[in-house]
């Protein structure tokens, strides 16, 4: 029997938001710390809306491109579960992080060729997503289907519409979305929510 799909819900910025991606069933809520993102939460804002989500739901601190003392600082004061990191960023700096909190490590599908060395470390997981984050473009699934590592996460444009399709294409251990799922940037769209729950779930 293939294990259930996990679901990220991404940009979450406020408790409001939070609290309805656990009603709707999410595994997860991701908090963007990144300051170039529409969707930059305040770690403060970030742990108020994490302690609403209940002891089931994983809470994902964001970043890219960002110092080492920021992420760990960051992602205490926002008392993150795990942390998700994007960019350009040595195995060193991701060994550091990943001493501390579990890792999602992303990657866009031309660094797959880099993602051997994470394969074997327990603490990193991959994600594999488009080169620029939170654009809401889908990947290449066909091109991928070959080289999707095993126990990746997948993102990139996923939306209630595509997702199942998604999953079927690269059965991915976890999918995660933000452009899709909201009504504007950093404010979730309830019942586009819900239906991604719904059709990762069906997927
Ligand atoms: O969404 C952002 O603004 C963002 C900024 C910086 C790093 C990551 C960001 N989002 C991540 O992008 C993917 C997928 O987004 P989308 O569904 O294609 O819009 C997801 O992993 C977010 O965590």
């Amino acid at each position: 029997m293939s294990e259930r799909v996990r679901v990220k819900v991404c940009g979450t910025t406020s408790v409001h938001d939070a609290v309805m991606s656990a009603e709707a069933g999410a595994d997860a809520v991701g908090f963007i710390f990144a300051p170039v993102s529409r969707r930059l939460v305040s770690p403060q804002v970030a742990r108020e809306a994490g302690l609403s989500v209940g002891v089931t739901v994983a809470r994902v601190g964001v970043f890219l491109n960002q110092g080492l003392d920021e992420v760990l600082r960051t992602a205490e004061a926002a008392r993150v579960s795990a942390v998700q990191l994007h960019g350009e960023l040595s195995s060193l700096y991701v060994e550091q992080v990943a001493a501390y909190y579990p890792v999602l490590r992303v990657l866009s599908p031309a660094e797959l060729a880099g993602a051997d060395v994470w394969r074997a470390h327990p603490g990193v997981t991959l994600m594999l997503d488009a080169p620029q984050p939170g654009g809401g473009v889908p990947l290449d699934w066909d091109a991928l289907r070959a080289v999707f590592p095993v126990g990746a996460w997948l993102a990139g444009g996923l939306g209630p519409q595509n997702v199942a399709a998604a999953i079927t294409a690269l059965r991915p251990a976890a999918v995660d979305g933000v452009s899709r799922l909201e009504s504007s940037p950093g404010v979730k769209d309830a019942e586009a929510v819900r239906e991604f729950v719904r059709q990762a779930r069906a997927g």
